[in-house]
């Protein structure tokens, strides 16, 4: 493996180099490059931000990826215009990373940049106009209008002005017209400007001046002078109060934010005097915007129990000749000190730690828990952050601030230097996929490679281990570790299928609720105890219909139902958002009767306000949860004890550890169950397993009820008895005899185009190219995606099962990457997109 890639490591030689290759946010190969001229030669290195001109107009910013002194063979190489930064931003280690990342994963180091960098660290460029010298207006041939002269008079007192500026000057919404005119006229030129998007926030202090802060007697001489003053006193005072300097000189220093005065309602005039004054100092300082946490207390006198002790050892133990250790324990096991234990210990040796969590829903809880030991030592990192937020955390990895990050998949990017554990909880979740766009990464896999190269230890965790991990755990290829009781003897939850058909046969069920379930929920709110229900499907319902004829409204750009939403009594495209209001008549046959046809979290919430009208029923899914703290506001009132009903989708499913919760109903397991895809079964083992393993965390049994129309279906066994190993080797042997992962090696490869036929010739021309590359493999396809077109553009897929040994894998990607190459410039994929997706569930 080190060969690959190794190369790109090498120690160079700056004085000597005097050629650099960047690594471009662009779809392209390779990395490109450039000349360092000789005045920045001393200052360029590795990892280092440097501005470059690209193609004829675009000025990009990119990083340095290795530098060396020999010429392109093939171009003259440009000079590399600027350096950014007095330091390096991203270390060697990361480009290693990002270099196999491209490989394994068959695409662009570019493109891995762009999902690498916070969008804070990437330069925009920004378009500005300036006076062109050869224009005079007298001589112009073309008249111009007012607004172009107001334009040319405000560039004759500032050299350049922005598009925004401009904007503002003629108060106009869209300038394009007009700079587009100017421009024909040769009056202006424009020009690109780079600028750096990150901006700190900065905070206006004020602070007391010498003598005052020094020197008591100064001090108490300015009460005197102030007596006739008492707004100007009262100012005073209120610093003191806050600041108090004359127990501790150096608290001065900090000086107090301004906007303390203007909350206490105190007068700004009479500020701005004593400022004036010399009394009072202004200054700026940056500020952080992350959350302060607390300050890390020492551990917190949690005992471990003796089964925690002992997989503790074991991992440890384990961990001396395996770098990675799978821990199994089943849900409420008590993972979770066990993660913190081992966290300590690594960060008490002087190494960072990354410890890595499926979803956002899930930071809220876990943060919560880990941010009572950490504390500030601790950064977290996830999407709802905003790009400055990110950037913070970035620099607090880069400056030793957070030795420890938790955070989602794309936290496995941040700039660390010396990881010695990262930790993968809830390893089997699919969320640690990327799908679009690329790198189509997993997160755990990934993670596991960025340990090997910090010479780091992995432990993965779950209740219900991914089977890969499984089989290589079994494989002996990492460590294994089980528990297999609850914490403080609490019991795993009872089992109950609820037949839907039954119920609605016998009049029973009554809006999509069986008898059992509803006398379970009700009997768990008598006692006033917490109930889950889960359903993986968000809006109202999955689809309207016509009564009469059975017409289904789909999306104009995509092959789906539309899903109906309650909420503003829309239609909605969960592919690309379109929506549309509800029709009240039928397109095909005119029939007035359009109804709701199936169930999603929505119209659950709406039921059970109906069933129970005296329950606080809340729901959490994607749209309840859109602003920073949608998760952390519903998960605290829950906690708190102010809902009784949480309904959601699978975020609701792992991770949560209420004590009240006894009664968790899964409203539609067939949904699970009937998902087209090999791991079908596995998730739905996982998905039923998380969400069950909510209930009875504490003292009381819990009760899991299992809607269902197949009732005997045998996995419900298999979950209900809590399996695993079984269910594992059954599933198993379907794999191997059908050729799926963990046997061999999958790579899915898309092509997408806006004709039909277009996306199918040319996914018949690739897959008859693939097909003829000679390693042992089976091809399947091409053809029509599962969705077959989504935002306009139709798909057609081919699926290569290579065999496991890593030469047939290389082989192909090798080819593949050739091929790829080749087609491009061909009239057949003209307008084609071409997606690889390597191990892609
Ligand atoms: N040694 C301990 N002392 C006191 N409480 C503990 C101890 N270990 C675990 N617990 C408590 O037991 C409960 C379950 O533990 P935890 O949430 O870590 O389980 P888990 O294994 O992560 O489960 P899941 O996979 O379902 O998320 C928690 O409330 C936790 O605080
Ligand atoms: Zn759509």
């Amino acid at each position: 493996m080190d060969t690959l890639f190794g190369d790109l490591f090498q120690a160079t030689e700056q004085q000597e180099a005097n050629f650099a290759d960047i690594i471009l946010p662009v779809p392209i190969p390779k990395m490109f490059t450039y000349r360092i001229p000789n005045a920045l030669l001393e200052s360029i290195g590795i990892g280092y931000r440097v501005i470059v001109q690209f193609g004829k107009k675009k000025i990009l910013t990119g990083i340095v990826g290795k530098v060396h002194q020999k010429p392109p063979a093939a171009y003259e190489a440009k000079p590399i215009l600027d350096v950014l930064d007095s330091h390096a931003t991203v270390n060697p280690l990361q480009i290693r990373f990002w270099s196999w990342m491209a490989y394994y994963y068959c695409c662009h180091i570019g493109e891995v940049m762009n999902a690498a960098l916070p969008s804070g660290l990437k330069l925009s460029s920004e378009s500005k106009i300036q006076l062109n010298p050869n224009f005079d207006p007298e001589l112009s041939e073309y008249p111009l209008d007012d607004r172009e002269l107001i334009i040319l008079k405000a560039l004759e007192s500032q050299e350049e002005l922005s598009y925004e500026d401009c904007e503002v000057l003629l108060g106009v919404k869209s300038i394009h017209q007009i700079i587009k005119s100017l421009v024909i006229k040769e009056a202006i030129l424009v020009f690109e400007q780079v600028k750096e998007k990150y901006t700190p926030k900065v905070e206006a202090r004020i602070r007391l001046t010498q003598p005052f802060a020094t020197d008591k007697a100064a001090l108490e001489q300015l009460f005197v002078d102030l007596s006739s003053k008492p707004k100007q006193e009262e100012v005073v005072l209120k610093y003191l109060q806050e600041i108090p300097v004359y127990k501790d000189l150096s608290l001065n220093s900090k000086g107090l934010e301004k906007k303390v005065f203007t909350e206490a309602n105190l007068s700004m005039s009479s500020l701005k005097t004593l400022i004036k004054n010399g009394v009072f100092e202004e200054f700026k300082i940056i500020v952080s915007r992350l959350e302060e946490l607390e300050d890390g207390k020492e551990m917190p006198s949690i005992e471990l129990s003796a089964e925690q002790t002992m997989a503790i050892n074991s991992i440890k133990e384990q961990f001396e000749e395996k770098d990675t250790v799978l821990l199994h324990g089943i849900t409420g096991s008590g993972k979770t000190e066990i993660y913190i234990q081992l966290i300590q210990e690594a960060l008490d040796g002087g190494s960072q730690v990354l410890f890595l969590l499926p979803e956002i829903a899930l930071t809220t809880h876990i943060v919560g828990r880990l941010s009572k030991v950490f504390g500030n030592k601790m950064g977290v990192f996830h999407s709802k952050y905003s790009d400055n937020e990110r950037v913070e955390v970035w620099n607090g990895v880069l400056s030793g601030r957070f030795p420890l990050v938790v955070g989602v998949r794309s936290s496995i990017f941040l700039p660390f230097d010396s990881l010695g554990l990262v930790i993968i909880d809830e390893e089997h979740e699919a969320s640690y996929k990327q799908y679009d766009p690329a790198p189509r990464f997993q997160a755990r896999d990934s993670g596991i490679m960025l340990a090997w190269l910090h010479q780091a230890k992995v432990l993965l965790g779950s209740a219900t281990p991914s089977f890969e991990s499984y089989y290589n755990a079994r494989m002996k290829k990492y460590g294994y570790v089980a528990l297999n009781h609850r914490y403080g003897d609490a019991q795993l939850p009872e089992f109950q299928l609820a037949d839907v058909l039954v119920d609605k046969k016998k009049n029973l069920l009554k809006l999509d609720f069986t008898r059992l379930l509803r006398e379970s929920i009700q009997e768990a709110l008598n006692k006033q105890e917490q109930v889950l229900i889960f359903q993986n499907r968000r809006g109202y319902a999955p689809y309207v219909s016509c009564d009469d004829c059975g017409w289904t409204p789909m999306c104009e750009h995509c092959d789906v139902n539309l899903t109906y939403h309650q909420f503003g009594d829309e239609l909605k495209c969960h592919y690309c958002g379109f929506k549309e209001k509800v029709p009240t008549t039928c397109d095909a046959c005119g029939s007035n009767k359009i109804i709701a046809v199936g169930l999603g979290t929505e119209r659950i919430e709406e039921s059970l306000g109906l069933l129970f009208p005296e329950a606080r029923v809340v729901r959490m899914d994607l749209d309840t949860t859109r602003s920073k703290y949608g998760y952390q506001r519903i998960l605290e009132e829950f906690g708190g004890g102010n809902v009784d009903i949480l309904v959601g989708t699978q975020m609701i499913t792992k991770g949560l550890d209420f004590d009240r919760v006894t009664v968790v109903g899964i409203m539609d397991a067939d949904r699970i169950l009937n998902f087209p895809d090999f791991r079908s079964g596995e998730r739905a083992f996982q998905q039923i397993t998380q969400v069950a393993g909510r209930a009875g965390r504490r003292n009381q049994i819990g009760k899991v009820i299992v809607q269902s129309r197949r009732t005997d279906a045998p996995i419900f066994q298999w979950i209900a008895s809590g399996d695993y190993g079984q269910f594992y080797l059954q599933e198993m042997a379907e794999r191997q005899k059908y050729f799926y992962p963990p046997f061999v090696k999958l790579i899915k490869i898309s092509t997408r185009h806006k004709d039909y036929k277009a996306a199918e010739r040319a996914a018949r021309i690739l897959h008859n190219l693939l097909n003829d590359i000679q390693v042992k493999k089976i091809m399947l396809g091409p053809e029509k995606g599962l969705v077959g077109k989504i935002k306009n553009q139709y798909i057609f897929e081919s699926l290569v099962k290579l065999d496991k040994a890593s030469t047939a894998l290389g082989k192909f990607k090798d080819e593949l990457a050739i091929i790829l190459n080749e087609v491009q410039s061909q009239k057949d994929f003209k307008g084609v997109r071409i997606i690889v997706d390597v191990d892609p569930y």
